[in-house]
């Protein structure tokens, strides 16, 4: 877990020399980021303790949200600098629109939820502002925003499929698949390189994008704390909770 930082990156490789850009994000991002990688209902996904309904609740959701990231790396993939990078991006896009898509559909099945439901869910207000968050900085900012929202949502979710993959699976096809998904080579080399870019573009930029940067980070690492308490409680925040505003 790092420990919390509000100073410049400048001022944190001082603290650690040779210290990487996107370890800089998340110890700017505490405590979001480490109560976002170890919240109760990541836990519960691998411990065989998830209860159904808000397992329902959470991938009604959660196909609302992937239905947004995949529109993100649309952006994402228009700004990328160049090929190699477009390449990484629209090969993620392109497993986030059928793999992926495929899982839903079949755990939608296996938990009774409708096709009806699933295609028409209104979003919450957490998922609401998360999409906002997402579109806003990958379609309106700079390619280092979009990256960083990506960064955040990829790297929290490798954080605990890995943690959770050193337990015997749960029987649940729909929990066990979900872990194997984030803890696989393949989403790990991906995550690998995104920081890799992130610690390449981010060192590059001028000091208020840098602090962009980090905002954005710990904006989106609130709001992955604030969609797991609201699927794993079942209660719905309200505009004067702090975890929505931006
Ligand atoms: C709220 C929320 N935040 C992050 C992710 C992570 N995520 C989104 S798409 C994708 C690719 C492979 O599953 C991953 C890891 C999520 N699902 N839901």
């Amino acid at each position: 877990m790092p420990s919390e930082f509000d100073g410049s990156f400048t001022d944190f490789l001082e603290s650690a020399p040779g210290g990487r850009f996107t370890d800089w994000l998340a110890a700017c991002a505490e405590p979001y980021w480490s109560d976002a990688c170890s919240h109760p209902f990541t836990v519960a996904i691998g411990d065989g303790t998830m209860p159904e309904e808000a397992y329902a609740r959470y991938l009604i959701e959660d196909y609302t949200f992937v239905t947004d990231l995949a529109s993100t790396l649309g952006y994402l993939v228009a700004k990328a600098p160049g090929m190699p990078a477009k390449s990484r991006l629209s090969g993620f896009l392109a497993l986030l629109t059928s793999e992926e898509n495929d899982y839903f559909l079949r755990s939608f099945e296996a938990l009774g939820v409708e096709p009806q439901v699933y295609e028409t869910a209104a979003q919450g207000p957490v998922t609401r502002a998360f999409s906002q968050l997402l579109l806003k900085s990958s379609g309106q900012g700079s390619y280092a925003e979009g990256l960083a929202c990506l960064l955040c949502a990829e790297w929290c979710y490798l954080t605990w499929g890995q943690r959770e993959a050193g337990k015997p699976r749960p029987d649940a096809f729909y929990l066990a698949e979900w872990i194997d998904l984030h803890a696989m080579p393949g989403f790990e080399a991906f995550v690998t390189w995104i920081r890799a870019e992130m610690d390449r573009i981010g060192p590059t930029l001028p000091e208020p994008e840098q602090a962009r940067v980090a905002g954005l980070f710990r904006q989106m690492s609130k709001l992955e704390v604030a969609f797991f308490e609201a699927t794993w409680t079942g209660k719905v925040p309200g505009p004067e909770d702090d975890l929505l505003r931006t």
